[in-house]
């Protein structure tokens, strides 16, 4: 690997007689990790059940390297069931930080593809609501796939400046994650493109760019709330460099110990010539554990006057033939009447929002809600989303595959299959675990598999 000369000299003055065993880590191969998503299984039970070598990750509990010669966990159908998400250990880390409850309100700002969102969502446990942000509407493509594919119910994408934000949604969040764009320094293994953007002006670039995120963050918190910064750089300047900027200018917010530190070093604030205080932020060396890197710093605004309370908006309303087709759907498919509302419809597409939501007029709206699927003229078609959000046991008609069934396979690339199940939409779980919709008519299950997701086993 041709790593830049510029930086490697500014690694070796950095790190001095470390700099051989850092930059040893570019003749490995990068650590490989997946965390399992404790919205659908408990790691306990992912142990016993996934048939991949495990070995867990001592920085987070749902998380686990594999071996990449042996598994292809991404390939495999329990991943289309959302059991688990493909992760770089180290990137487990910012959450783990973080720490958010089940009812909180929570901000991830800069969300795709999702690893962090999805890891909030399942420490939420599907409950509070969480504000998915991501500026590139070609990534935020992936992020609602990820969402939809762990079964999270209760967050609503957006695809905003980060500025555009702040005063809709001043002192509204208990927690905000910042995951910053960033240079990249620790994806140079893994994404060798990162390496070729890479220069010293764009670390300059980055570090403006971050400021910028954190000043428009900072009045979305609550008094009393905490955020969490991080970055997959080791440059300083994009660092401690950025947080010292800011808290030059904001003395209500103040460092607080990263949980669980023991496993990372310490921050480098004499890098930056940045204030002590960020000895409390931590770095993730590639040559210090299995992962590729990570700065991650947690930081608390102090607590005091709550600020002006948002008015809570209105959603556009739902017609009353919507309803009705979706109140149908509901009585004949599922067991009971799980999402009562409150809704709102999206041209003809139906979501459960939360109540006491800011408004959301002029924004950029990807996912106002839950979306629970299309509700056409007579009929109700229930999205993905709904499917993999569900359990057999809240659904009338379900048809169960073992994972190494064939006909699962023949599901997943989108046939027909016969049934002589009872007519109606039924759910397809492998394992118990969902994966999409069918509906049985005349002895057959007709697909309703997304055809962009269905398998290409040619
Ligand atoms: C490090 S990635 C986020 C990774 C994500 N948190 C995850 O764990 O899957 C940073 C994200 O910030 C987004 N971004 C780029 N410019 C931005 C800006 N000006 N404001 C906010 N986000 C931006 C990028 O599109 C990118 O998706």
């Amino acid at each position: 690997m041709r790593l830049p000369e510029d930086y490697v000299k500014q690694m070796e003055i950095l790190l001095k007689e470390e700099i051989d065993s850092f930059l040893s880590t570019y003749q490995e191969e990068p650590s490989r990790g997946l965390r399992i998503n404790s919205l659908k299984i408990s790691a306990d039970e992912a142990m016993d059940r996934l048939p991949f070598d495990l070995t867990p990750i001592p920085w987070c509990k749902e998380g686990f390297f594999y071996d990449h010669h042996r598994d292809r966990p991404g390939k495999h159908v329990f991943h289309a069931a959302g059991l688990y998400y493909i992760q770089d250990p180290s990137a487990m880390s910012p959450v783990e930080t973080l720490d958010p409850r089940p009812e909180e309100r929570v901000l991830d700002l800069c969300a795709a593809p999702g690893g962090k969102t999805t890891q909030l969502a399942a420490k939420m446990e599907g409950r509070g609501v969480l504000v998915a942000n991501e500026i590139s509407r070609e990534r935020r493509k992936a992020l609602v796939e990820n969402l939809e594919r762990c079964g999270v119910k209760n967050a609503i994408v957006l695809g905003e400046h980060p500025a555009h934000l702040t005063a809709r949604f001043t002192g509204w969040f208990d927690r905000i994650l910042i995951d910053a764009p960033c240079s990249g320094e620790g994806m140079f293994r893994k994404d060798p493109e990162t390496m070729e953007r890479w220069s010293i002006r764009s670390t300059e670039s980055a570090a403006d760019l971050q400021l910028e995120i954190l000043e428009a963050a900072a009045p979305m918190l609550k008094p009393g709330g905490r955020l969490t910064y991080s970055t997959c750089t080791f440059n300083p300047r994009e660092n401690e460099g950025v947080l010292d900027r800011f808290l030059g200018s904001h003395p209500e917010f103040h460092p607080v110990e990263v949980p669980g530190s023991t496993h990372f070093r310490a921050a480098r604030p004499d890098w930056a010539g940045a204030t002590e205080a960020l000895y409390k932020a931590v770095r993730l060396w590639p040559h210090c554990l299995r992962g590729e890197g990570h700065f991650v710093a947690l930081l608390e605004k102090t607590a005091g006057e709550e600020g002006t309370r948002q008015k809570p908006g209105k959603f556009p309303p739902v017609h009353g033939d919507a309803k009705q087709v979706y109140r149908q759907f509901v009585a004949e498919t599922l067991s009971t009447d799980l999402f009562p509302g409150p809704f709102t419809l999206y041209g003809d597409h139906l979501y459960q929002v939360p109540a006491d939501f800011p408004s959301m007029r002029g924004l950029v709206v990807d996912r106002p809600g839950f979306h629970l699927g299309q509700a056409k003229r007579n009929h109700f078609a229930p999205s993905h989303a709904l499917a993999l959000a569900l359990t057999p046991e809240q659904v009338k008609r379900v048809v169960s595959f073992h994972p190494d069934d064939e006909a699962l396979f023949r599901y997943l690339r989108g046939e027909a299959l016969p049934s002589d199940g009872d007519k109606g939409w039924t759910l397809v779980t492998v394992d118990r675990f969902p994966i999409g919709w069918g509906k049985v008519s005349g002895g057959l299950l007709k697909n309703h598999y997304p055809k962009w997701l269905r398998w290409d086993l040619a």
